[in-house]
């Protein structure tokens, strides 16, 4: 089993993200569906947020309501304060997708040059650009490949040059969807140590999806998904204790289980179409 993370910093009151009676229906016509279904969470400030549940229950669909790139979303959904999808939150939130967005043909350093220039434009912010993007490459550690094209650099490195592009705009919440997917061990560590060094060191927000239950174990607190529905809200050691489980994956059965046994005696539950 992982290390435990460290207790983290404790959550101040108003939390980064703040969802209530959230519902996002994707698709169109006849496919048209609810993928979130009336759903409560909040995000706490400072602290790394796990959103882990099984493939296609609604994690991408959930962070991309939060970043403010997905249609039909209805309910309430707060982020840093603002609706989902403010103007005034481009330059707070970062976002990295499952596929890292970078361009496999331009070095490291060029990378965040291009995107710096789209963030920062203008003569007059060149020297910002500049600091911003060696502060990137040092924060995800990458001081020494920044001469390397992207596409020769292995899968970790590849989601910290994400990363880093993410960083450019100091973001003060990270939404990082399934970061470590197709990344061996040693690598997946070195990137949660990554997402602790970010927090700890500059107090960010990291939302972060994965469908590996052992994950769960370095996040400070959980969000469990299952089926468009949020299924528990709270740190590992509370959802172990609660749930009488060794471990979160196991807690996380027994909800899976005890949310069956609800669906089956409440027929009443409207149900996902
Ligand atoms: N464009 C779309 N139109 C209709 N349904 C969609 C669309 N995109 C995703 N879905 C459906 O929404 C549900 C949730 O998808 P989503 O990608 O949010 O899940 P996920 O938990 O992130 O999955 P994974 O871990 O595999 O990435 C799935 O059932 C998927 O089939």
């Amino acid at each position: 089993m992982m290390n435990n993370p460290p207790e983290g910093p404790p959550a101040p009151a108003a939390p980064a993200v703040h969802a209530r009676d959230l519902t996002v229906r994707r698709g169109t016509g006849r496919t048209l569906r609810t993928v979130l279904d009336r759903v409560a969470f909040d995000v706490p400030r400072g602290r790394i947020t796990g959103l882990l549940g099984p493939s296609g229950c609604g994690k991408s669909t959930l962070m991309r309501t939060v970043v403010g790139t997905q249609a039909h979303a209805t309910g309430t959904l707060d982020v840093l304060g603002r609706p989902a999808g403010h103007p005034e939150l481009r330059a707070r939130v970062g976002y990295v997708t499952q596929a890292p967005s970078v361009y496999d043909d331009l070095t490291v350093r060029q990378n965040l040059d291009y995107f710096a220039a789209v963030l920062l434009p203008g003569r007059a912010a060149a020297d910002r650009r500049r600091a911003a993007v060696e502060r990137a490459i040092a924060d995800v550690d990458l001081t020494s490949r920044t001469t390397a094209l992207a596409g020769n650099l292995s899968g970790g490195q590849r989601s910290r040059v994400s990363l880093a592009v993410a960083l450019l705009g100091t973001p003060e919440l990270l939404v990082l969807d399934e970061p470590t997917v197709g990344l061996d061990p040693v690598l997946r560590r070195d990137l949660w140590n990554l997402f602790h060094e970010i927090t700890a060191a500059r107090g960010v927000t990291i939302l972060v999806s994965s469908h590996v239950m052992d994950e769960a174990e370095r996040c400070h607190d959980l969000l469990l998904m299952r089926e468009g529905r949020i299924l528990a809200q709270d740190t590992p050691e509370a959802l172990r204790t609660r749930t009488l489980s060794d471990t979160v994956e196991e807690g996380f059965l027994r909800l899976v289980d005890e949310a069956n046994a609800h669906d089956r005696t409440a027929p009443t539950r409207e149900p996902r179409r």
